[in-house]
């Protein structure tokens, strides 16, 4: 049985983590953590989410115990946080955050040669399939694609473009021997400039209750090939973090991701 602690636990994912740990048959949730001025503290985790056992309430997130497996679905100064907490107690993490810089990312790699850490910019079976198709696609299409990725999310969601749309981008800028940082484009207003064959250009739309929608179009003059995901719960993003953990228990120190997990590399 795996002892689970959920950081953010009143968040939109944290709420679902609660529900997917309480419903898991090989995991036991025993810790809601939030932070520590949180007036949640000390209220029952019932009240936000009936699925949960009676007797669970929030916690301050700085006083961990009973645990053997971390999960981080927050914003990076938290993720931050959390991942030293992590580090101190020698847990592992599974990590969803997403919105991370680089010295966030070299954090993660840091924390990784201590504790072993899953960190995935999307927990779904799906994304992650996507993430090895629309290598196949830029690779097999010719030199005569021009490539753009287009994401959709819920009016609350801070970062853009999403960690899925970069990880799908960062995946074709792999498979085509460029560097991601190099061909990305942001933006094109005022730019004057048309598209170039070597970019990866990104959209974003931001409204209403989107769970998050991810589209890689890869053109050519005279056929486009358009590549979907659609998730529809955040149901499923939590069942593909209590999956990680639970590949995660005995692993060594590392950072995984989500296809470490699924075998597909
Ligand atoms: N990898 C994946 O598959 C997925 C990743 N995500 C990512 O998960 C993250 C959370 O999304 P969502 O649940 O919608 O967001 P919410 O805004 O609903 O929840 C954020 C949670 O993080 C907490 N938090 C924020 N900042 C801090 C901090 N500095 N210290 C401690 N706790 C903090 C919030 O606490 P408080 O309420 O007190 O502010 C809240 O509990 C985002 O980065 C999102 O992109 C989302 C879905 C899937
Ligand atoms: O904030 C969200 O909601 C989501 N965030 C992740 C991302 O930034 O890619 C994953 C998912 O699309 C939902």
């Amino acid at each position: 049985m795996n002892r689970i602690g959920v950081f953010g636990a009143n968040g939109r994912m944290g709420l679902a983590l609660l529900e997917a740990v309480t419903n898991n048959k090989n995991s036991q949730l025993t810790g809601a953590y939030v932070r520590a001025s949180s007036p949640l503290l000390g209220m029952a985790v019932k009240q936000l989410n009936s699925a949960v056992a009676e007797e669970l309430t929030f916690s301050d997130e700085a006083e961990i115990n009973n645990i053997d497996i971390l999960i981080d679905f927050t914003l990076p100064a938290g993720m931050r946080a959390h991942l030293k907490t992590a580090v101190a107690h020698k847990i592992p993490m599974v990590i969803g955050s997403t919105g991370l810089n680089k010295d966030d990312m070299h954090a993660l790699q840091q924390a990784a040669t201590q504790i072993p850490i899953v960190f995935a910019r999307n927990y779904s079976v799906g994304v992650n399939v996507l993430l090895n198709l629309v290598q196949t696609a830029a690779t097999k299409l010719g030199e005569d694609v021009d490539i753009e990725i287009f994401e959709a999310h819920h009016r609350h969601k801070i970062d853009a473009p999403s960690g899925t749309a970069l990880a799908i981008g960062e995946a074709i800028a792999d498979a085509k021997g460029w560097q991601h940082d190099n061909v990305a484009r942001f933006q094109r207003h005022q730019d004057e400039q048309a598209k170039s064959q070597n970019e990866i250009g990104y959209s974003v739309l931001r409204g209403g209750d989107i769970v998050g929608e991810h589209t890689a179009y890869f053109a050519t003059s005279g056929e486009r090939l358009e590549l979907t995901h659609k998730a529809s719960s955040r149901m499923t993003f939590a069942l593909g973090a209590i999956r990680a953990a639970g590949w995660l228990k005995n692993k060594p120190a590392g950072l995984y991701d989500m296809q470490d997990v699924l075998d597909l590399k």
